[in-house]
């Protein structure tokens, strides 16, 4: 079976869902009480899609403003960036579309995005209208999804759209060889992100 390497950095406003996306991804569950991320956390998943084996490499960065000059250390080197925003704040939205606008400077070239609008089990409260969001993903030819990291809605449809759209890196091993090819490797940040 191939074994293919997604390179994944999530972006987006602290308290917005990142590591709650992550870690129901990751572990099944999902932690009211989660900490706030200091710098960036890492973490490795495969998962079987179709004949192939998918093995994600997730960066997740921490969204409060004295962390937000790392993460083009993270996003350089990803083949697709997950920016997530809080559908019950509006201002969540404003730093999803300056990120969008960096990565587009800053990111790589054909770097996939998709959009998250998170905590959707919270619909009744929400003030970012979904029609709103999908014309906007539209208009940048991003994936959308909404999601909830607290009722597991969308989480895993969403690392497995992302993986159908990346052109992956065939990791099996060479004939002979037993190492991983990774990608590309981090370079130093250019600008404060998102
Ligand atoms: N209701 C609801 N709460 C959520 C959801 N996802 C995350 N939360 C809560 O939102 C808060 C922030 O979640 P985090 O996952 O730490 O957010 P983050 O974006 O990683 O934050 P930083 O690490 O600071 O960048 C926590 O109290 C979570 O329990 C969700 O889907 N629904």
């Amino acid at each position: 079976m191939v074994l293919r390497e997604l390179k994944v950095c999530l972006l987006g406003d602290t308290g917005v869902g990142k590591s709650s996306i992550v870690w129901w991804f990751m572990e099944d569950s999902f932690d009211p009480n989660i900490n706030p991320t200091i710098g960036a956390s890492f973490m490795t998943k495969t998962v079987q899609y179709q004949n192939e084996l998918h093995k994600f490499l997730i960066w997740d960065t921490a969204g409060q403003e004295r962390f937000r000059a790392l993460a083009p250390m993270y996003y350089q080197s990803s083949a697709a960036v997950i920016i997530v925003y809080d559908i019950m704040k509006e201002e969540t939205c404003s730093t999803l579309k300056n990120c969008v606008k960096e990565i587009w400077q800053h990111g790589p070239p054909n770097i996939v995005v998709a959009i998250a609008g998170n905590k959707c089990d919270l619909i009744d409260v929400r003030v970012v209208m979904e029609r709103d969001a999908k014309d906007y993903t539209d208009s940048i030819h991003a994936v959308f999804v909404e999601t909830s990291a607290k009722n597991a809605i969308n989480i895993n449809e969403l690392f497995i759209e992302k993986s159908r759209r990346i052109p992956c890196t065939d990791a099996s091993p060479p004939s002979g060889g037993k190492g991983f090819k990774f990608q590309r490797q981090p370079s130093e940040p250019k600008q404060s992100c998102c």
